[in-house]
């Protein structure tokens, strides 16, 4: 029997995209590239991009066998709205100086990149001395804007998820795993 929040909203999913498991040996996966990548470089920042990549950065920052401070910034484009606006606005800003650290943003997915690409212009013109991308999900049917991501977890198809941090509507973000929403779903 489901359980938790599996149960809650087991008649909202569709189907499962990306499960628990999957998730949690990918995350494993791409830590183990990173600490590898960046053996030589001392400290990391991650900066995860809030609300979504909640699940994600708590996990892989676990994950990561290299040293790192956490910072978060929320930037918001979707809002209540299953595509984007284009329009990023700053929710919440860095708490402090990035200036020569080694910046890794943390994302849960790249769908049209438009949130990526603007948030990498913003932390480019702040003077890390490197930044890189690791994003969970990726939408390669979906981009409008490319944007360099160097470390990423999964491809999936080009239709509207939720769950391990993603929402719709501030819901669902607790799920485990990462579904697809019931298109009747977003007519309620
Ligand atoms: O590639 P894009 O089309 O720009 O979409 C990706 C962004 O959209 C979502 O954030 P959202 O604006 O929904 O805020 P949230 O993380 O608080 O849910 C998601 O968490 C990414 O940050
Ligand atoms: O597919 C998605 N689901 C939830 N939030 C999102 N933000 C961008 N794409 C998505
Ligand atoms: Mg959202």
């Amino acid at each position: 029997m489901a359980a938790g929040s599996e149960q809650w909203y087991s008649d909202d999913i569709a189907e499962v995209v990306v499960s628990a498991e999957q998730i949690k040996e990918k995350t494993a996966e791409l830590a183990k590239q990173v600490a590898a990548d960046y053996a030589d470089r001392g400290e990391v920042l991650l900066v995860g991009v809030l609300k979504g990549a909640v699940m994600f950065m708590a996990d892989f920052a676990r994950a990561l066998e290299h040293p790192v401070e956490l910072e978060f910034m929320a930037v918001s484009s979707y809002g209540a709205r299953a595509t984007s606006s284009g329009v990023v606005r700053i929710m919440k800003d860095l708490d402090r100086d990035i200036t020569g650290k080694h910046v890794i943003v943390v994302e849960d997915i790249v769908d049209s990149g438009l949130t990526l690409s603007w948030l990498l212009k913003y932390l480019t013109s702040r003077g890390p001395a490197s930044l890189e991308v690791v994003a969970l999900l990726r939408k390669p049917d979906a981009v409008k804007v490319d944007v360099p991501v160097k470390y990423i977890g999964f491809d999936i198809p080009n239709e509207f998820v939720v769950g391990y941090g993603l929402d719709y509507a501030e819901r669902y973000r607790e799920l485990p795993y990462v579904g697809l929403l019931r298109p009747e779903v977003y007519a309620r």
